[in-house]
């Protein structure tokens, strides 16, 4: 069964379509990146998924329950917004605490799972400051944890990341990471390099509509590029550059690059041109340190997709 699962989702403000007929699969246990430029429906998604929104048309279920059961809804997801809040006067496990309480959790076992947390996110060190004097990087971990009280079957994360300094982004990916295999995690961003670093799949979504979704490693093995990557010891720079200016002229080669002790070469045909090129390096007597097929970055491989569909 999947985890979550949306069929034609329809969401209209007025004359504005935020979700065009979306639809998508998520696996269990998953780390899911939604990802998408501002404006392209994440946050209308995620609040239709949470109940905190009706769509239009459509279909949509989270952990079996169909979305409009909100009681039953409430007590298998979790859910961090894009900008939480918090009482401030309240210390960071007192809050946990109280949102223990509105899941109906005893006395000893909220305190328990408050300290569980606490220690889980990395605010166990000031578990008794109020929460006013937070950094966003300790909100941003204090409301994973609060998404986490009730043990979720499913996270929703809303741009978990996207306004933090590098050191807080660091320790909330991390975190996130953490939670492999223990939930599956349905994480929106705009931001790339947050997806390359934490998610197993990626959903891209452009105009309220699914463009592609993929394993992240299919994804940019299917938009290859024909550039491969040659590096050689460190003391061997000349001949590398007669090598390369030899094989620039060759019809198989597009352009050629070099980079210190690494050539980058821009094939015409990448499937002939790996045999090829792995033959002319042996013939070279170059000592070859590395050799690779470039991979894109997930960037490179959301710019195709959306050229692609402004181009269909
Ligand atoms: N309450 C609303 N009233 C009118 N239009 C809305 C409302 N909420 C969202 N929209 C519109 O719906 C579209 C999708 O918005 P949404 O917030 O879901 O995008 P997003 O991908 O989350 O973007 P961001 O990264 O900027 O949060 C946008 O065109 C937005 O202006």
């Amino acid at each position: 069964m999947s985890a979550i699962r949306i069929e034609n989702l329809v969401k209209t403000y007025g004359a504005v379509r935020a979700l065009d007929g979306l639809s998508l699969e998520v696996e269990p246990g998953s780390i899911f990146g939604f990802l998408g430029p501002n404006g392209a429906g994440k946050t209308t998604t995620i609040r239709i998924l949470t109940g905190l929104a009706h769509p239009s048309g459509g279909h949509a279920s989270v952990a079996g329950v169909q979305i409009g059961h909100n009681g039953a809804l409430a007590r298998r997801i979790g859910y961090l917004p894009e900008e939480p809040a918090f009482y401030g006067w309240m210390s960071a496990q007192e809050f946990l605490e109280y949102i223990g309480r509105l899941f109906g959790l005893g006395g000893a076992a909220r305190r328990k799972r408050a300290e569980e947390l606490l220690e889980k996110v990395g605010l166990w060190e000031v578990r008794k400051r109020r929460i006013r004097g937070f950094s966003r990087g300790m909100r941003q971990r204090l409301g994973i944890a609060q998404a986490l009280v009730n043990q979720p079957e499913v996270l929703f994360l809303d741009e978990p990341a996207s306004a933090l300094d590098p050191a807080g982004r660091r320790d909330v990916l991390e975190l996130i990471a953490g939670l492999r295999g223990q939930c599956t995690v349905f994480m929106s961003t705009h931001i790339l390099a947050d997806v390359e670093r934490v998610c197993d799949t990626v959903g891209i979504i452009h105009k309220g509509r699914m463009l592609r979704v993929a394993r992240q490693e299919d994804l940019t093995a299917a938009y290859a590029l024909p550039v491969f990557r040659v590096e050689v010891t460190a003391n061997g720079n000349r001949p590398l550059t007669e090598w390369a200016e030899k094989i620039g002229r060759e019809a198989m080669v597009e352009q050629v690059q070099v980079d210190g002790n690494a050539v980058r070469i821009r094939v015409r045909d990448v499937e002939n041109a790996r045999g090829w090129l792995l033959q002319a390096l042996a013939e070279s007597g170059l000592a070859v340190e590395r050799f690779e097929a470039v991979k894109p970055s997930l960037e490179e491989v959301f710019l195709n997709l959306v050229n692609e569909e402004v181009h269909r």
